[in-house]
């Protein structure tokens, strides 16, 4: 498979289309998503982020080349540091709260469970979403803003929006690539279910955070 990422991204293609024009991703394009809206979210994806750290240091350790290596254990700190601090500028004097959604927990407990116990192609595939759909939010949502100046969601949206994001997702996509190419056809099915699953998370994380999702019970 020359570029097994083109594809599936065109096939996942419909699930995009949905995260571009839910009311999570035109509020902040707008810049008028409610606050403790953002807030939940932003909480939410630090749970997240957690437990995605791990996800990236785990698919890391079982890649074949050095540099392969090095770039996922670097994802995990350098990128996540970033995101950690935009975290701390937007929650900063909320009672933080320590209990993951049902949606957070749902995502963090399939990555674990595919990058644990899956193939390490299945493993790269499912983690890619987490870069690839936020560098193409990033660009769409700076591409469609009438406004940047007082827009209260600005760094973060510049921050999946900027170029060290891009060289990173790049990296990722090449070594999901590399090792599609020589993956078998039930492993390139596999490797589409985790991609295209992963994209569902993604869309469904937004869908949470705008419902303020709680546990029923
Ligand atoms: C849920 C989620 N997915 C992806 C990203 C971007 N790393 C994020 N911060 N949060």
């Amino acid at each position: 498979m020359s570029d097994w990422f083109k594809q599936v991204r065109e096939n996942t293609d419909n699930i995009v289309h949905e995260i571009k024009n839910h009311p999570f991703i035109k509020g902040l394009i707008a810049g008028s998503l409610p606050k403790d809206v953002f807030q939940f979210y932003i909480n939410q994806d630090a749970l997240y982020l957690a437990e995605y750290k791990k996800v990236l240091a785990t698919v890391g350790i079982k890649c074949h080349a050095v540099e392969e290596t090095q770039f996922f254990l670097d994802a995990a700190t350098g990128i996540l540091a970033v995101e950690d601090a935009l975290h701390k500028t937007y929650i900063k004097d909320l009672a933080f709260n320590t209990v993951p959604s049902p949606t957070c927990e749902l995502y963090t407990s399939y990555l674990a469970r595919i990058t644990a116990n899956h193939s390490l192609s299945e493993g790269l595939a499912a983690v890619l979403p987490c870069f690839t759909v936020y560098k193409e939010i990033g660009d769409y949502i700076q591409a469609n803003q009438n406004e940047q100046a007082n827009n209260p969601y600005q760094s973060w949206i510049d921050t999946y929006g900027g170029i060290d994001f891009e060289n990173s997702v790049n990296k990722a996509i090449a070594i999901t690539n590399k090792y599609a190419q020589s993956a078998d056809k039930e492993t390139l099915n596999n490797m589409e279910l985790s991609f295209t699953k992963s994209t569902k998370l993604e869309w469904l994380f937004w869908d949470s955070a705008f419902k303020k999702e709680a546990w029923k019970i």
